[in-house]
């Protein structure tokens, strides 16, 4: 009898900036407790996930060079996690993974993440599993801190090592910027350097993430403005000093506010509305700070199969190169 071969899946998925990001002491794992109030925005990636005789992984778009290809690549391990917890193995298990890259790699917007949750839910779909988004949110916490965010999208506080979600209120759209760096940044290299500059002084911290909670219920862009927070800024600033000039030039070119997002070290810019976000985006990508601009806007859905049912519209943004 001849097999049937299931057709390729492909999944859209979202990066995300941090809104605000409070960061306890290094714990005895070495991961730090936080705060987080994550937002997913409209500069996704796409994931497709094929039935092979011969399992690959093919990677385009931004950054593709640096990308691993090997079993470290995070889809890689989206497929193997999922692939022992459901007991599949050998050959059922044969993929091969395209992946279409909008996000910045090592940016502070969890592309590798996205592709690992997308990667989780482009196989539930060729797998024809019947698991439910929380189920592969526990698999998605195993393969990194911000995988399950990615899972669901939208606009979210985040706890424990940022895995632990419950989701917030967002009323209307936000528009921002993102001013993309010439290289990446190490997401453990930046906690450390926050862990030493602790030890030797007292850099800022956020306060309490009940305000932003409340800005974002309001859909007030320039109340939301005054709140954005990240305890990594300055982190990443004294690892990338060249930040606080891209900082202060999205600020120059008309955002409401401007942070860094995460680890960094892509910055995030908030605009009054959409006229406004294309108008900084030109401008910023004309002062010579930073590689690349996109425009974008959130909150949107999480992981989602391109063309099925509850499939997002098209988001590709607008692009503007420095
Ligand atoms: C900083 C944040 C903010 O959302 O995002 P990025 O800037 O990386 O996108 C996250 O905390 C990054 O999450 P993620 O990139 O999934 O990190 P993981 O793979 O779980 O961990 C990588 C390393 O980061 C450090 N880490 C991560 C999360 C956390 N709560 N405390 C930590 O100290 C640890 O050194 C860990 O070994
Ligand atoms: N699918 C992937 N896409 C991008 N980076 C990946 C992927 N899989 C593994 N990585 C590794 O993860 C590191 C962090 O990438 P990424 O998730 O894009 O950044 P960040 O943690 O800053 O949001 C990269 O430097 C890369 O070596």
């Amino acid at each position: 009898m001849l097999a049937v071969v299931p057709p390729p899946v492909t999944v859209r998925v979202p990066s995300k900036i941090n809104l605000h990001l409070s960061v306890g002491d290094a714990r005895d794992d070495g991961y730090h407790d936080l705060t987080t109030i994550f937002q997913a925005l409209s500069l996704t990636d796409e994931v497709t996930v094929a039935a092979t005789e011969e399992p690959g992984l093919e990677v385009h778009g931004e950054g593709a060079k640096s990308v691993p290809t090997s079993e470290d690549n995070l889809a890689w391990r989206a497929v193997q996690a999922l692939a022992e917890h459901v007991g599949r193995s050998g050959d059922e298990n044969k993929v091969h993974i395209v992946l279409r890259k909008g996000i910045p790699v090592a940016g502070g917007l969890a592309g590798g993440s996205a592709d690992a949750a997308a990667t989780l839910v482009g196989l539930s779909a060729l797998w024809r599993l019947d698991i439910s988004r929380d189920e592969l949110a526990g698999i998605a916490a195993t393969l990194g801190s911000d995988v399950p965010f990615a899972l669901y999208g939208g606009t979210a506080l985040g706890t424990g090592r940022g895995e632990q979600l419950v989701p917030v209120l967002s009323r209307h759209v936000f528009h921002w910027v993102l001013a993309f760096d010439q290289r990446g940044l190490s997401t453990p290299r930046v906690y450390g350097e926050l862990d030493r500059l602790r030890a030797d002084g007292d850099p800022p911290r956020v306060g309490s993430h009940d305000p932003v909670v409340e800005a974002l219920a309001s859909g007030d862009p320039r109340q939301l403005a005054l709140l954005l927070g990240n305890d990594l800024q300055a982190a990443a600033v004294s690892l990338r000093p060249g930040l606080r000039r891209t900082l202060r030039a999205g600020v120059n070119a008309g955002a409401l506010a401007g942070t860094v997002s995460g680890s960094g070290p892509t910055c995030a810019f908030l605009c009054e509305d959409a006229e406004s976000a294309l108008e900084v985006a030109a401008e910023l990508a004309g002062a010579g700070v930073c590689r690349t601009v996109r425009v974008a806007h959130g909150p949107v859905p999480g992981a989602r199969v391109v063309g099925g049912e509850d499939a997002p519209r098209p988001t590709t943004p607008p692009q503007v190169h420095a």
